[in-house]
């Protein structure tokens, strides 16, 4: 079956990587493309700053963009990929929810909502299922999905294998995130050349609430968050693409820096089509992972980690995830195709 998509936001930043990944993906099929008012009517070719390192495919180019409402996007648009600024997707995603769309979002907004699946399928697959909920609070015959923060999803899967060997009870995070997570004109060149900004608006407290969301239970009705604390630092250096992290866990029981690296390698990826063969590739070398060496590894989905060791605030290590792909665009499209996988497609 070939589901037909839409992608709001489609001009952004996460819009291009969205439209590189899906559009040579065989079980997704391009129909609507949508942008701000200063777009619509424009070719995609015209209305987009194009600044992926490939040619704009020739017939997403050519593709007239719409207004992003749900009456401009064909009535057999399956599913609708969201990129678009929060405050926008808070206002429009539940209009195309309504209207009967089925939304997997990029966006901040509704992150924490109770009945909103947060999800990474390879952690939490089974909270898909608060969509039940979802629909009868709402009365959508849509529904929305959210991926969480790039910064979030790096740390969170090797966490999750932590959590499976020896229960979390504490978990530290310092990160050095690249320039695109703040979008093309989010940072300037003055800014960051030559600097570091030890400050990320609202980025630490998205990673202390969305990881308890992703690492909580799931009984059928409601996400019982996980109840670690999470204390985090956010800091932005002169890298492009690769969000790099230091953390350190306690666990309940003893972990051993050998069992944590096999608990590590073994924590199991999903048969989806984006899935990497390797969800965690753990590295022995100690200045590893590096964001410019590694942030490619599984077309840019897998999490790399190194350094694991004991240290007096329990296990530290480094991880790092490629936030525009894993940690947004490539996130959205895995769980579209985890709700093509569980039929709700
Ligand atoms: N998961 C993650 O961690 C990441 C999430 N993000 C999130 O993804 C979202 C998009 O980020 P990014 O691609 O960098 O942003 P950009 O600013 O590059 O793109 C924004 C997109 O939204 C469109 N847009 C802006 N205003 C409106 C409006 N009023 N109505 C309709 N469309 C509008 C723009 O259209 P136009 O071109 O016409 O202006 C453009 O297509 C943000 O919420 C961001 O926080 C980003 C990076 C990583
Ligand atoms: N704040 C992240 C990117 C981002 O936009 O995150 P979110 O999806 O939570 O808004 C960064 O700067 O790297």
């Amino acid at each position: 079956m070939t589901v037909s998509v839409g992608i709001l936001g489609a001009t952004g930043a996460v819009g291009q990587r969205l439209i590189q990944l899906i559009d040579p993906n065989p079980d997704f099929e391009i129909e609507a493309l949508t942008a701000s008012e200063s777009s619509v009517g424009k070719s995609y070719r015209e209305a987009s700053k194009w600044r992926i390192d490939m040619p704009i495919p020739d017939d997403v180019a050519e593709t007239e963009v719409v207004a992003t409402e749900p009456d401009a996007v064909p009535d057999d648009v399956d599913l609708i990929f969201s990129s678009l600024p929060s405050s926008v997707g808070e206002a429009v995603e539940p209009e195309f929810c309504e209207a009967g769309y089925v939304v997997s979002s990029n966006s901040s907004n509704a992150r924490a909502d109770d009945d909103v699946p947060l999800v990474i399928p390879e952690v939490n697959a089974d909270h898909m299922d608060l969509i039940e909920v979802q629909r009868d609070e709402r009365g959508w015959d849509g529904a929305l999905i959210k991926n969480p923060n790039c910064s979030t999803i790096t740390m969170v899967p090797p966490l999750a294998a932590l959590d499976e060997a020896a229960g979390l009870e504490r978990i530290e995070v310092a990160t050095l995130q690249a320039v695109s997570g703040a979008g093309y004109s989010g940072v300037s060149s003055m800014e960051i050349i030559d600097n570091a900004i030890p400050h990320i608006g609202k980025e630490e407290k998205k990673m202390e609430t969305e990881s308890r969301k992703l690492l909580g239970e799931f009984d059928g009705a409601e996400v019982h968050w996980h109840d670690a604390d999470v204390a985090a630092s956010c800091n932005r250096i002169p890298t492009i693409d690769g969000h790099l992290e230091n953390v350190w866990a306690d666990t309940a029981e003893d972990l051993s820096p050998s069992a944590a690296e096999e608990a590590l390698e073994a924590y199991p990826s999903l048969d989806l089509p984006s899935s990497p063969d390797q969800l965690i590739e753990v590295f022995d070398e100690p200045d590893r992972p590096q964001p410019r060496m590694d942030r490619n590894l599984g077309d840019g989905m897998t999490v790399s980690v190194g350094g694991v060791q004991e240290t007096t605030h329990g296990l530290q290590f480094n991880c790092l995830a490629h936030n525009t792909l894993r940690g947004a665009a490539g996130a959205s499209v895995l769980n579209g195709e985890l709700l093509v996988e569980s039929g709700y497609l």
